[in-house]
């Protein structure tokens, strides 16, 4: 490994494919998280993202390519406690606690974090004591977080981290996650929360059919689509018309509320008012992420990006 920067990697993928059957679920991923790093791994439903995260950490073997984690196999990497991972697949025994659970994982790793720490970073003293099978979804995630962090890892792999959370466990698992990322350490969280991609990672990788199609920070990723979005509520317009309006590259409705994401936002927005005069609640915004996200990974997107 030449690459100074790849050499001193967190993670390293390179050529990374993997295939179920007919199904070309990672397609040739490169990429190389420098540690420090909070990567955002973002992309419609089966675009990829767990099946990479699961190459990442040894539990898929890939068809072709090569990971490694801090110059390790992944499996070493696990093994020396360099990892703490909080993957969808997979649960604990119901009949065990969190106490417990926490308690298994830290005894198979050295230097873990004192087991009642992991339990009261994650938010879970509360109910450490009850049976896991008969926690809510939400809490059992943070049992999950608790047990992925008690191993005190420099990289934590998290597959939609906050699915079944309520708006306070959130924010709660947000802020121990600046906690645990102050030091330096290395995150790769997917998620279908756009909104916390923005808001927690340093760089966003967008994914679409096994391949990573955007790479970059937050703005970056923005300033891949040009243009704005023009909302309005226009009644009487049909979403075929709105569509051929001169500056428009791609229009959604819901009801008479309607998105426009335009090339050239003053053509359209003069063409709109123009043919409908009584659209209403108009707004003109630059690109977020979650337009960007929509215009990158809509099916017609290949040529763009
Ligand atoms: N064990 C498996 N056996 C067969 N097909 C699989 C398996 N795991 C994943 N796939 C397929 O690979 C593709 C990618 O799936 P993957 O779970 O990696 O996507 P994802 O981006 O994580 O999706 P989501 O956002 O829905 O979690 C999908 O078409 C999925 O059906």
């Amino acid at each position: 490994m030449d690459d100074p920067v790849a050499a001193g990697a967190a993670v390293r993928l390179s050529g990374l494919r993997k295939s179920f059957g007919e199904v070309r679920a990672v397609r040739g991923v490169e990429l190389t998280v420098a540690p420090g790093e909070v990567l955002a791994l973002l992309g419609p439903n089966a675009a990829g993202k767990t099946t990479t995260m699961e190459m990442l950490l040894g539990l898929t073997t890939p068809d072709a390519g090569e990971v490694t984690v801090f110059g390790r196999t992944p499996r070493r990497a696990t093994a020396e406690g360099l990892v703490g991972a909080m993957l969808q697949s997979g649960g604990f025994l119901g009949e065990m606690t969190a106490r417990e659970i926490v308690g298994v994982m830290a005894a198979q790793y050295p230097g873990s974090l004192r087991v009642a720490d992991a339990l009261a970073r994650a938010g879970v003293e509360k109910y450490a004591k009850a049976r896991y099978g008969g926690l809510s979804g939400g809490q059992k995630q943070r049992v999950r977080f608790a047990a992925a962090l008690v191993c005190d890892p420099d990289l934590l792999v998290l597959d939609e981290p906050t699915v079944a959370m309520d708006v306070a466990a959130r924010a709660d698992f947000w802020a121990a996650m600046r906690e645990y990322t102050t030091g330096g350490r290395t995150v790769i969280f997917a998620t279908h929360y756009l909104a916390e991609a923005q808001e927690f990672a340093d760089r966003v990788v967008l994914m679409r059919h096994g391949e990573v199609i955007a790479d970059g920070s937050v703005a970056a990723i923005c300033a891949k689509v040009d243009g704005r979005t023009i909302r309005a509520n226009v009644p009487g317009a049909a979403l075929a018309e709105l569509r051929r309006l001169p500056g428009v590259g791609s229009a959604e409705t819901r009801g008479e509320r309607a998105e426009l994401h335009c090339a050239d936002s003053d053509a359209a927005l003069r063409a709109l008012l123009a043919a409908w005069p009584a659209a209403y609640d108009v707004s003109v915004t630059a690109m977020s992420l979650e337009d960007a996200f929509v215009v990158l990974t809509a099916d017609d997107a290949g040529e763009r990006v």
